[in-house]
């Protein structure tokens, strides 16, 4: 099956000179939820932007559905929906005014069928004739989402969905995502928390100084760069890691209580029994000892602060 998204060599160099996407290539297949990781300003919005035809890119191209962004403009933006980060809208309008006006907006006709079911999918239809401003947070926010699938879009794209909302309200809308990949859009958001991309994602995209320096399935990922921490319950805290210590990747927390050691699963050797031997040796008493799986956090903070190759040869 073609990619419903293709971008191929997609730079974007702001005014200021700034480059803010540096030749990104990205397929996207047609139904996944595609998470888009990356530090504040590493070129999440500009990418997103580019590709709903808001930012003209500098080189490249974009294809939404085999169509050029630049040259069919009308018929890709109609194939995308936009929940952008923050509500545009008239504040003393209804809830149903909103979002029909939004269908409207791409000239679609009227279809008050369709306007009551997405609004009862999103628990909205009760505040149907609520004004905006008259509604919570989340609810502002399932507005955004509505008026983004009132024109049945084939491509969802949700910058930042869950930023500042508290832990309730995000898996509210975690669930409502994945409701709306069961009805066959295909989904691609933007996130700083990995938590979101680890809980929903089917594959993952990481962004770092607007370059794309990884793409892949999430288990994928998880599984390939699979580290495993090994905690070590220090019987004395420690002011810092012992100079004996220095053969292995060793950082310590709680106060020097506890001592951990990053190491590969995949390893030959892994390291352990020399680190546990080498405590022995130099009189370094521990209570217990505890394992764990590297999360999907532990992998990016790891991939952002690896510099790139050419930044090490500069
Ligand atoms: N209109 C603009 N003019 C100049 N520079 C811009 C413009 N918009 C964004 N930038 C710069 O481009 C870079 C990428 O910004 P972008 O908003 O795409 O990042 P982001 O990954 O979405 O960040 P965040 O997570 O903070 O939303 C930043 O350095 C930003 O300052």
């Amino acid at each position: 099956m073609p990619p419903v998204i293709r971008v191929e060599a997609l730079t974007k160099a702001y005014a200021s000179g700034h480059v803010a996407l540096d030749a990104v290539d990205l397929d996207i297949r047609e139904g996944e939820i595609f998470a888009l990781l990356g530090p504040n300003g590493a070129g999440k919005t500009t990418l997103i932007s580019v590709i709903c035809g808001i930012v003209t890119p500098s080189g490249g191209r974009v294809l939404v559905r085999g169509h050029d962004i630049v040259r069919n403009y009308r018929q890709t933006r109609t194939d995308i929906g936009l929940v952008p980060q923050e509500l545009h809208t008239d504040m003393f309008e209804t809830v149903i005014n909103t979002v029909r006006f939004s269908r409207g907006l791409f000239g679609k006709a009227r279809n008050d069928a369709l306007i009551e079911r997405i609004l009862r999918d999103l628990s909205l239809w009760d505040k149907r004739k609520a004004k905006i401003m008259e509604l919570s947070g989340g609810m502002k926010r399932r507005v955004m989402i509505a008026k983004a699938l009132s024109h049945e879009p084939r491509v969802l794209f949700l910058d930042e969905p869950t930023a500042g909302v508290d832990v309730e309200l995000r898996r509210d809308m975690w669930e409502l995502v994945r409701q709306l990949r069961e009805t066959g859009v295909t989904i691609i958001l933007t996130t700083h928390y990995i938590e979101e991309a680890e809980e929903m994602a089917d594959r993952v995209g990481v962004i770092d100084k607007g370059r794309l320096i990884l793409v892949e399935e999430k288990a994928t990922l998880m599984q390939k760069l699979g580290k495993k921490t090994l905690t070590i319950h220090l019987a004395q805290p420690l002011d810092a890691i012992p100079r004996e210590l220095d053969d292995w990747e060793l950082s310590l927390h709680h106060d020097g209580h506890e001592l951990e050691y990053l190491f590969d699963t995949r390893a030959e050797r892994t390291g352990v029994s020399a680190l546990l031997r080498t405590l022995g040796d130099i009189g370094l008493g521990y209570k217990d000892l505890n394992t764990r799986e590297s999360s999907l956090e532990d992998i990016f903070v790891k991939l952002v602060h690896t510099p790139q190759s050419d930044e090490v040869a500069a």
